[in-house]
């Protein structure tokens, strides 16, 4: 040290003016980082130096200089040990060699002398949420290790570095939600690539109605944005199958799509189910355990019966959708969540958000762009191509032999109202199936619980009414009901065989028979 630094002690404080302001400059925390190493390295004289971030999701660690990422649970490697116990540690070269056997690690250290120390400290952030940021590490001699700790200097070189690295991320992290949003509606505007996806989509969301079109065109719209979707629709409608084609369609798709429904799980659970838990968050919690959130990291969150989510459970979710940090139950670290959410309900929301049972600002944010799956009753011309396919599908699964529909059955089918939607129409073909030859076609007397709107209704078709409580012999009630019923049917088509024949599926010779045999007085 030369006298006039010795006579002026505040110019040699001012000296690390030049290294602040190098850091401060930095315009991203990346580049911070590297800037904060080769002060470290230039300046200190550390041998070796390393700074690593923890990746978003919390569960690794990664490098600027590399693709390498570090598992926070491969204990093999000191820095997993650092960032569990959340304090710094410090051993000798020789006991880390010896002990901690992970090949890069091996492989980083070897060339050191092993007279040197390695220290490992896990950086967080000082503000706010206090959410850890990654890990420094530097090697040097005992000596120089001791110096570096000796004044303030390092602690104020490590709580600048933390924060403006946990400010740049911050800022970096809005850029980023705001260049993808930018992205997103950029994409809006692509439509020939758009006109191919929707047609690809025709596959797997069946139905050409008009209703249908446009909503598989909305489907591959919504997948290209990385915007929230609130999916709205009647049971059945297929609200499930457009959250999945959402993620097939997304740049998310090959990671993970994670379903959860919120109606069907109790409200204490659902919270550890969404959110995740730390050892010991509650009685028999014994492990750590991650949620649908972390698990859904990089993917889609698909949210079913969103309406029946509890509200302080929303609250929480509405904190993810807008900062993109949420912590586990009993954790006391946030982490950060990188997912598209998918949200379903066949609940009219604004009703509940009238009596207070669900968040309008939830609402807004979760129907960013907001999707409505139209009933089957308001799309009938998708009845047939639909239950065709069932068929298919059903065969397929059985190993049988294709069966068909008389046009019957099918009219029959168009004519019914579906408060099942889909699900139902499903549901039906199976069932008629099942009841029906292989090789044979499906006919009307096939059609479970079948609703004649023209006609009467033929006693005794409905279950559970006071007619099929009273049925004490299966065969008698049987006939009767055929008999009711083809005797309907010949009214309605003024005594033509034929026609009634064709209406109920089948043929003309089989309904004079069975007219002879039930003594019908037919025309
Ligand atoms: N457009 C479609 N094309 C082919 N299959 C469909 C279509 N829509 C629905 N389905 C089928 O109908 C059934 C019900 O669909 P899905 O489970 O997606 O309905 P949902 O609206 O999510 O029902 P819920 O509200 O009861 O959960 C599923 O078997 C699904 O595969």
């Amino acid at each position: 040290m030369s006298q006039g630094e010795r006579r002026h002690p505040a110019a040699a404080s001012l000296a690390g003016m030049a290294l602040a302001l190098s850091l401060v400059e930095s315009a991203t925390p990346a580049e911070l980082r590297e800037r904060g190493s080769r002060i470290l390295r230039d300046s200190q004289g550390l041998a070796w130096v390393e700074c690593l971030y923890l990746e978003g999701s919390g569960r690794w660690l990664g490098s600027d200089a590399s693709e390498a990422r570090l598992a926070c649970d491969d204990f093999r490697h000191p820095y997993a040990h650092a960032i569990r116990s959340g304090a710094p540690l410090r051993l000798g070269l020789v006991e880390a060699r010896s002990r901690l056997d992970h090949p890069d690690f091996q492989a980083q250290v070897a060339a050191l002398p092993a007279a040197m120390q390695l220290e490992v400290r896990p950086l967080r952030a000082l503000d706010g949420a206090r959410e850890w940021l990654g890990i420094l590490a530097f090697a040097a001699h005992p000596t120089a290790l001791d110096g570096l700790h000796r004044d303030g200097g390092f602690a104020a070189f490590e709580s600048l570095l933390c924060q403006l690295w946990a400010r740049l991320s911050r800022h970096q992290g809005e850029r980023h939600r705001e260049a993808r949003l930018q992205q997103s509606l950029a994409q809006l505007n692509d439509g020939a690539r758009r006109q191919a996806l929707s047609e690809r989509l025709a596959g797997d969301l069946l139905g050409g109605s008009p209703a249908m079109q446009a909503l598989r065109g909305q489907v591959v719209r919504a997948a290209e944005t990385g915007l929230a979707v609130l999916l709205q629709g009647e049971t059945g409608t297929g609200k499930d199958r457009v959250a999945r084609a959402i993620h097939r369609l997304s740049t998310r798709s090959d990671k993970p799509f994670m379903a959860i429904n919120c109606a069907a799980i109790p409200e204490a659970l659902l919270e550890s189910e969404l959110f995740g838990h730390a050892k010991g968050a509650f009685s028999g919690a014994d492990q750590a355990r991650a949620g649908l959130i972390s698990q859904a990291d990089g993917g889609t969150l698909f949210l079913d019966e969103i309406g029946d989510m509890p509200l302080a459970l929303q609250a929480k979710l509405l904190r993810v959708l807008e900062s993109g940090r949420y912590r586990p139950l009993g954790a006391s670290e946030e982490r950060c969540a990188d997912l598209r959410l998918v949200a379903a309900t066949h609940q009219p929301l604004r009703e509940r958000i009238r009596d207070q049972r669900f968040r309008a600002d939830l609402y807004y944010r979760l129907g960013q762009f907001p999707l409505s799956l139209p009933p089957l009753r308001e799309r009938r011309e998708d009845i047939a191509p639909l239950a065709e396919a069932f068929v298919v599908d059903f065969c397929a699964r059985e190993g049988r032999d294709e069966v068909g529909i008389t046009p019957a059955a099918l009219r029959q089918l168009r004519e019914r109202d579906y408060p099942g939607n889909v699900r139902e129409l499903k549901n039906l073909i199976d069932y008629a199936c099942a009841m029906t030859r292989p090789g044979d076609d499906i006919a009307p007397m096939a059609l479970p619980d079948q609703a004649e709107p023209e006609t009467p209704e033929p006693a005794g078709s409905h279950a559970g009414d006071n007619t099929t409580r009273a049925v004490g012999d299966l065969r008698q009630a049987l006939r009767e009901f055929e008999a009711e019923l083809i005797r309907q049917r010949l009214l309605h088509y003024d005594g033509n065989r034929a026609l009634a024949a064709e209406s109920l599926g089948l043929p003309k010779r089989t309904l004079a028979h069975k007219c002879r045999q039930l003594e019908l007085d037919a025309k």
